[in-house]
């Protein structure tokens, strides 16, 4: 195995203090990087994206495995502690210094990527949502993404849960998010007040017949009042009050209690526009 530095020096030599305001929390702990870079599968010479890389202790981890990593990091302070890494790893690793909410990281691919990332979850949350909407099949491989847990229980969550909303439908209508690692607080420094977890997500099948504008129309208006029946909640949506009946949907129930499937099949009957 290639000798590195332990990270705190690193982070010590280059000055790297966390920064509140880019949601630094650093993991340091080689086992816990390990068994993440693993959630996506073989690694060996795949090509992956990551996001938020700080330090660079997730990107060691993915370099060991084998992985040609594109890193895209804001904190300029980051960069020269993820060139030296790149020197261990010649031809292993590119690091872009962006903001990756304004970035397209599609082009910098030959093939579909992996995308991982520890990112803030105001961040992460943005990009998934980002990821999820790409035309489908989209052009990464699987997402492999450190959240807080109740956004990781919101991405999983299943109909009749408090966390089940637009969220988990825009992850289950077409692919399968599941939560691969919780992650205790204390593995990161500083700790974060709550405990994260790592969703994998895997693309699948997009069901025939309905775009993503439908679906997301749907569940904006049904989870948007989602303690009212839904003959309520979606009484202005054209075409949905005839999609309950059509498809046998009791239309005193709340949005809360349709699984995706429903939502899919109600989506599919709308007479809104398919928004491309
Ligand atoms: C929670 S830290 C994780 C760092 C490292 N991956 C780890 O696991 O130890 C989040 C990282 O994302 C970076 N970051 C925050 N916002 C970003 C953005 N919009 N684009 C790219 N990187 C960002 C931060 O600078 C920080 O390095």
């Amino acid at each position: 195995m290639t000798e590195l530095p332990p990270l705190r020096d690193v982070i010590a030599r280059h000055g790297l203090s966390a920064s509140k305001a880019l949601g630094q929390n650093f993991l340091f702990d080689a086992q816990l990087l390990g068994r993440i870079a693993r959630i996506p599968g073989d690694l060996d010479g795949a090509e992956v994206l990551e996001v938020g890389p700080g330090p660079g202790g997730l990107t060691r981890a993915l370099l060991a495995a084998g992985a040609r990593v594109t890193a895209i990091e804001r904190d300029r302070r980051c960069i020269p502690a993820l060139a030296e890494l790149g020197e261990t790893y010649p031809d292993q690793l590119k690091v872009i210094e962006g903001d990756a909410l304004a970035i397209d990281p599609q082009p910098l691919f030959g093939g579909k990527p992996h995308i991982a990332a520890n990112l803030p979850y105001n961040v992460g949350t943005a990009l998934l949502v980002g990821w999820l909407s790409a035309p489908w099949l989209p052009w990464w491989q699987s997402l492999t993404l450190m959240f807080q847990r109740e956004v990781a229980d919101r991405i999983v969550a299943a109909p009749g849960t408090d966390a089940y909303g637009r969220l988990a439908v825009l992850a289950q209508w077409r692919s399968t998010p599941r939560i691969a690692m919780p992650v205790h607080r204390s593995a990161f420094t500083p700790p974060p007040k709550v405990m994260s977890a790592v969703v994998h997500i895997v693309p699948g099948e997009a069901p025939e017949g309905v775009k993503l504008a439908k679906l997301e129309a749907l569940t904006a208006a049904a989870f948007g009042q989602r303690r009212k029946m839904l003959r309520q909640s979606l009484r202005s949506l054209p075409g949905a009050l005839a999609a309950l009946e059509a498809e046998g949907i009791d239309p005193t129930r709340r949005a809360e209690t349709v699984s995706v499937a429903e939502f899919v099949a109600l989506a599919r009957r709308l007479s809104i526009p398919d928004g491309g």
